[in-house]
């Protein structure tokens, strides 16, 4: 096979292609992030979701602007409903999702509870409530979303962190509605793709992202990298992607619905 030299104009050329698409690429993370922005904004019809015996408000959040209560409820939160499918790693994964929680970049969707059309629903998760106050005067908080924007191989994504909800509103629809609602953030934000990553004991997780809202499991997760990798490791990685260049490079070819 014949192999192309380049003159050093070309490899010029192309660093600073590079560089721009870097460049680029870090403009459109940056405007999404911006701590301006509240995204809840643009889609008013998500404001409010009442549907299967369920009324709830969502929120916008900052991991910077955490009040102390909200930090420990959803540290209450994730060990009710993540110390099982993390088995033995818990320990660690529980020091790496205090810090993650609180990162600047960390952007929120809280679910709070309509205590008027809600009253007298029994709880399902022994929490540290966070009190109502906290955020704008409206019920408890019963759930939340932790996203972020960021690169993956060179495309812009919006990465699901966390999806988090007590177990009494899981199952009635809310799950669903706040990954639409990424989704819509997702796009708006001229990102390329939504990616999360989903522990493999998780099994009603996986099949909710996988069956019923048609992820897939993407070339970055270990099981698509490396066979044996992917073996060893506990989790995927799951994506939705959106354009063209997001799906030849997050997607593997075939696995297309
Ligand atoms: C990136 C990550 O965060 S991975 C970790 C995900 N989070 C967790 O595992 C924490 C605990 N679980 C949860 O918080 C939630 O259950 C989630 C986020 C996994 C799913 O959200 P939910 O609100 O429970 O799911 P939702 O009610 O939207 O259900 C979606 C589908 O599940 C199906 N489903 C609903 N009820 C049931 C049931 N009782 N049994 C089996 N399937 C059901 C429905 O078919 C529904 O699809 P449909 O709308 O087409 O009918």
């Amino acid at each position: 096979m014949e192999s192309k030299v380049f003159t050093g104009r070309e490899r010029k050329t192309s660093r600073k292609q590079i560089l721009e698409k870097k460049k680029a690429l870090d403009e459109i993370v940056k405007a999404a992030s911006s701590p301006d922005k509240d995204h809840l904004a643009s889609f008013p019809p998500f404001r409010h979701y009442q549907r299967n015996g369920l009324s709830v408000y969502l929120e916008s959040g900052y991991g910077d602007k955490l009040s102390s209560p909200v930090k420990q409820y959803i540290q209450n939160l994730l060990k009710a409903n993540m110390e099982g499918p993390y088995g033995s790693e818990w320990l660690t994964e529980e020091k790496v999702k205090r810090r993650e929680m609180v990162a600047p970049e960390a952007r929120y969707i809280f679910v709070q509870e309509d205590l008027n059309a809600n009253r007298n629903q029994a709880t399902g998760v022994e929490t540290e409530r966070a009190s109502t106050d906290v955020i704008h005067g409206r019920g408890p908080i019963v759930g939340f979303v932790h996203y972020r924007f960021t690169v993956e191989e060179e495309i812009p994504v919006l990465y699901v962190y966390e999806l988090q909800l007590e177990p009494h509103v899981q199952r009635k629809g809310l799950g669903k509605f706040l990954m639409q609602l990424i989704e819509l953030i997702a796009h708006k934000n001229q990102m390329g793709a939504v990616v999360l990553t989903v522990q493999k004991e998780n099994l009603f997780a996986l099949n909710f992202y996988t069956s019923k809202l048609r992820y897939m499991i993407s070339t970055i997760s270990p099981s698509r990298v490396d066979p044996l990798i992917g073996l060893e490791k506990s989790y995927e990685i799951l994506c939705k992607a959106f354009d063209h260049e997001a799906k030849a490079t997050l997607q593997v070819p075939g696995d297309n619905p």
